[in-house]
């Protein structure tokens, strides 16, 4: 079934804020801290390292019970059977990205205004929404401008797809979008460059808990 897993976190790899860890050390220290999505963004390394990361990121992923996502590249998602994909505005269009990986691969959709938010409604295919940047964040530089908390009560309201809040989630900010019904947080530089990630996982996970 093409859903995501029942669960909070949605770990995004970055080589760069790894803290000289890498992907693979990165998704194994997340999955052993209980992380149950993953996805590989990485834009500028070699295809041949992109597929040996993703190789060993699905592997992980797989014997941990977790989802492994793609970001961007529909082939290297369809080479290494990856549980999904994520694709924004600016990428492959949804449709053809869906005909391309079949009928198994969650497909995630990246919307970033209510425009956007409406027109996702009428694309078949779509398995949950990417919806931000919610919060201003260093780590995307091409991202839109932040819509706030505003921008997902309206993807909310107005969409029946899950919806993963992403962009400059910190773990200060998990009780206001837990409290406005945010299930899925995706989170960046927060996850993989911090110091301890198995900390930060309980951490995150209790604040949710208390809310
Ligand atoms: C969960 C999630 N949501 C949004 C994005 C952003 O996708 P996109 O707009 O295509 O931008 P890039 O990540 O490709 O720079 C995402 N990756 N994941
Ligand atoms: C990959 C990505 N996509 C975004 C979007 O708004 O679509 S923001 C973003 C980067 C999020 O990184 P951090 O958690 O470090 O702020
Ligand atoms: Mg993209």
């Amino acid at each position: 079934m093409r859903t995501l897993p029942d669960t909070d976190i949605y770990a995004v790899l970055s080589d760069e804020y790894s803290r000289g860890r890498g992907n693979v050390e990165t998704a194994r220290l997340l999955l052993e801290a209980g992380v149950k999505i993953i996805q590989y963004r990485e834009k500028n390394f070699a295809v041949q390292r992109r597929l040996e990361e993703c190789t060993a990121v699905k592997r992980l992923c797989a014997a941990h019970g977790a989802c492994f996502i793609i970001n961007d590249d529909v082939d290297l998602a369809r080479a290494v059977q990856a549980d999904g994909l994520h694709l924004g505005q600016s990428d492959t269009r949804p449709e053809e990205a869906r005909r391309l990986i079949g009928d198994k691969m969650l497909l995630g959709y990246s919307v970033t205004t209510q425009y956007e938010i409406d027109r996702a409604k009428n694309i078949p295919g779509i398995d949950y929404l990417g919806v931000g940047p919610v919060f201003a964040t260093g780590t995307k530089p091409d991202a839109a401008s932040p819509g706030g908390l505003a921008l997902l009560d309206y993807a909310l309201a107005n969409s029946d797809r899950p919806i993963v809040a992403i962009g400059g989630i910190k773990l200060e900010q998990v009780t206001a979008l837990t409290r406005r019904g945010v299930r899925y947080l995706a989170m960046v530089s927060e996850l993989v460059g911090a110091e301890d990630i198995r900390q930060k996982v309980v951490d995150i996970r209790a604040v949710i808990a208390g809310c």
